[in-house]
């Protein structure tokens, strides 16, 4: 897991003031760290075009292209007038060097994107998105100075954005890298080290980015064990009973002992699922609200007022029912249009859903702050997982899920864990990372997933 900041600002302006370093010094590892990255990949020789703005992403550039003179074929492209200060000096040092700046963007075995960083502060003219465009038609390498270019500092790109295949942002992880928006940007992303390590750089945060590493299985390390002791989750099948019967096949294969579904109408299960009409003695957590469609308001009143563990997903998102639900520890799991209908149920926003895909981070962390037991998973290209005031970023997530289905497996996997003991919290990270782990390792053409597909990925994990 590693941190994730809105702004770096105030960690570089503690670096100048609690370890007496200076904005020379820092800038001068942001381009030795992108540097490396050159070396590593490009040989002696190769040509590289560094494409500069006029603050200190451009100086950033210029420091490189010094840093870079003599070994490769250096064609350091001034976009715009330069006014920060550091930018003019870095100029200087490099025409002290005989490096001279070129009036032309030409394809290079390597393009570096150093128009803007953190400081893009209003949205792309027409000249700027005419260059970046420019860039992106290139067949090179292209990689992007702390952020690619357009990406503004809420991980929004209102017209344009350079398509890095490498992202080395410097100092810590910005969450603008992390937006839905962003993700077919940014490449790989390495963090580069401004001259103190990362633990010493970055202070406290509530915003983490989680990684594979992170996930912890459901496995069985107890011998003296039977099926109760991995608890008993029930599934409420509604109307389009197919979506309770993926979930309970997923909760079923995420090691629940006993998984029932509780169903009115003859359901086609396998033999080692249940079918009941009630919620079982024994039951340990409830899976809920997929599929539901038309139902009995007095029934689900009832299974909403238990106290057991719950997960509630899809068609629960549009009814007041919900509602009297969200002071207690629940996991909720919409996509984006169910989360702008919960936004509208809860008096918090009336908004569609391009909207919220503008500021996600935003919209949970309201969310968060008017119901804090609440554990909510908002699905999309980066899944958000919030509670209180800490957000926990899933990035690895694919397109490979985009189909229908997927979110009941999650459903199912959610269930499993909190069957298991798993805390809310746990139970939605978790399942989130096997759920998109999963789906990663799946190796047929990446359209053909069915979730029975998935589920057996998971089996695997
Ligand atoms: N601080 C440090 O210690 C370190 C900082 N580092 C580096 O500094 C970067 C931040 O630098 P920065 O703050 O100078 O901002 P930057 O991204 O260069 O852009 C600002 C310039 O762009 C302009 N501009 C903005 N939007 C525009 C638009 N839409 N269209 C056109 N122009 C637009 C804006 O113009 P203005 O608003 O002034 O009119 C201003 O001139 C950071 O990302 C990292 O790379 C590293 O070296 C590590 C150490
Ligand atoms: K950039």
């Amino acid at each position: 897991m590693q941190n994730l900041y809105y702004e770096v600002g105030s960690l570089d302006k503690r670096c100048y003031e609690k370890f007496s370093l200076t904005e020379d010094l820092l800038m001068e590892h942001a381009a030795s760290n992108i540097q490396e990255e050159i070396e590593k990949r490009f040989k002696k020789g190769s040509s590289v075009l560094i494409v500069c703005g006029s603050g200190n992403n451009g100086a950033d550039g210029i420091a490189l292209a010094r840093l870079l003179y003599k070994k490769y074929e250096v064609k350091l492209y001034i976009a715009f007038e330069l006014k920060s200060k550091m930018a003019k000096l870095q100029l200087q040092r490099a025409e002290l060097l005989g490096l001279k700046t070129v009036d032309e963007l030409s394809s290079c075995d390597v393009v570096v994107d150093c128009l803007f960083g953190t400081g893009l502060n209003k949205d792309l003219d027409r000249v700027s998105q005419e260059l970046i465009e420019n860039l992106n038609g290139f067949d090179s390498f292209k990689i992007a100075c702390d952020i690619p270019s357009g990406i503004n500092p809420k991980g929004e790109i209102t017209t344009t954005a350079f398509f890095a295949d490498l992202t080395v942002t410097m100092g810590a992880l910005k969450q603008a890298l992390y937006s839905d928006m962003a993700k077919d940007y940014i490449g790989e992303v390495k963090v580069a080290n401004l001259g103190v390590q990362r633990e010493v750089y970055e202070i406290q945060t509530n915003v983490f980015l989680l990684d594979k590493g992170d996930l912890k299985l459901p496995l069985r390390d107890k011998k003296d064990a039977h099926k109760g002791s991995f608890g008993h989750l029930n599934v409420i099948a509604g109307c389009k009973k197919g979506a309770g019967v993926i979930a309970a096949k997923a909760a079923f294969g995420f090691g629940a002992g006993l998984v029932s579904v509780i169903c009115h109408d003859n359901i086609d299960l396998p033999y080692h699922i249940m079918q009941t009409h009630k919620l079982a003695q024994n039951c340990t957590a409830i899976a809920i609200g997929m599929g539901l469609g038309l139902y009995d308001e007095k029934e689900i009143k009832e299974i909403l007022n238990t106290n057991l563990p719950m997960i509630i997903d899809a068609d629960l998102f549009h009814e007041n029912i919900t509602l009297n639900i969200l002071e207690k520890e629940v996991v909720l799991t919409p996509h984006p249009k169910e989360f702008c209908s919960l936004l509208k149920l809860c008096n918090l926003a009336d908004i569609k859903v391009e909207e919220l895909q503008r500021d996600r981070f935003f919209y949970v962390k309201e969310f968060c702050k008017k119901y804090p037991k609440v554990v909510l998973l908002l699905k999309g290209a980066n899944v958000l997982i919030a509670q209180k005031d800490k957000i926990y970023v899933n990035p690895l997530g694919s397109a490979v899920l985009s189909k229908g289905g997927s979110g009941d497996v999650l459903s199912g996997l959610v269930g499993a864990l909190l069957a298991q003991g798993y805390s809310a919290i746990d139970a939605a990270i978790h399942a989130s990372l096997a759920h998109t782990i999963a789906a990663s390792n799946y190796k047929k053409n990446n359209y053909s997933l069915i979730p029975s597909d998935l589920i057996e990925e998971v089996k695997k994990l």
